[in-house]
């Protein structure tokens, strides 16, 4: 599957999200299932999703003791899901643990890290006590990320070509942010157009609520792939 389209599942159960679902094609995009949904509706929305043949990323971003999320990105995989991720902030010992867990089960689940939520702008960091900027912030983590063996990070677009510089090409860059021409930008900050966010270096797109909330998802999501499709090879 080459369509480096990932729908973000952002609905309030597992039978709010069907009727898009139902529309949306594997071969297409593959599937994000957020907190939300996921506590409500639980381990059942990914058998739903894996069931019609989506390959499903858990976006449920662990970030606490390396023992616990060790076990919960086990219990992640355990799922069958082809992408689950924790924050880098968490530190190296507990993305190594997670990373360990995999090795030991031999799970073939892509284990990425947050760095910098695209919704943080540079004085929402300073907040935070992080004197860097969101941009070298989220590099300086893609780095720890990848020395803790990481199979990539979430970071904004206008960060994925530094990354892909510094971590090198194989090294996912997962963007969400992604805002086509026709959305607005609700809550994000570091934001960029699909088409600027493959040219960038992204190597997925994100994308939630300017297919979601379409009043015609699936003319969105077509929009978002004609956009693509005059990217050059
Ligand atoms: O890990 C993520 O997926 C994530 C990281 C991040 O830095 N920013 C971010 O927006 N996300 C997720 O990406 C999706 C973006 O959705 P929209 O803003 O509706 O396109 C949401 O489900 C967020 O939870």
């Amino acid at each position: 599957m080459s369509s480096p389209l990932i729908i973000a599942l952002d609905h309030a159960s597992l039978e709010a999200a069907l009727p898009l679902v139902d529309q949306l094609d594997p071969q297409r995009c593959r599937l994000k299932v957020g907190k939300e949904l996921f506590v409500r509706s639980g381990p059942q929305a990914l058998k739903a999703l894996h069931q019609r043949g989506f390959d499903v990323f858990l976006d449920l971003k662990f970030h606490d003791i390396p023992n616990t999320v060790a076990a919960a990105v086990h219990a992640a995989a355990d799922h069958g899901v082809w992408m689950v991720n924790v924050h880098a902030s968490g530190g190296r010992a507990m993305m190594q643990a997670a990373r360990d867990v995999l090795d030991r089960h031999a799970l073939p689940t892509h284990l990425i890290a947050v760095t910098v939520l695209t919704s943080m702008n540079d004085e929402m960091l300073a907040e935070t006590g992080v004197a860097r900027t969101a941009g070298e912030q989220a590099l300086h983590l893609a780095g720890l990320a990848r020395e803790s063996g990481m199979a990539g990070v979430v970071c904004s677009a206008r960060e994925a070509g530094d990354v892909a510089t510094q971590c090198g090409h194989d090294f996912l860059r997962v963007t969400p942010g992604i805002r086509p021409a026709f959305a607005q930008r609700d809550d994000q900050s570091r934001v960029m157009t699909p088409f600027e966010a493959m040219q960038a270096g992204s190597t997925y797109l994100v994308i939630g609520r300017p297919v979601t909330r379409a009043e015609k998802p699936m003319a969105a999501l077509a929009a978002i792939e004609q956009e693509l499709s005059t990217m050059k090879p």
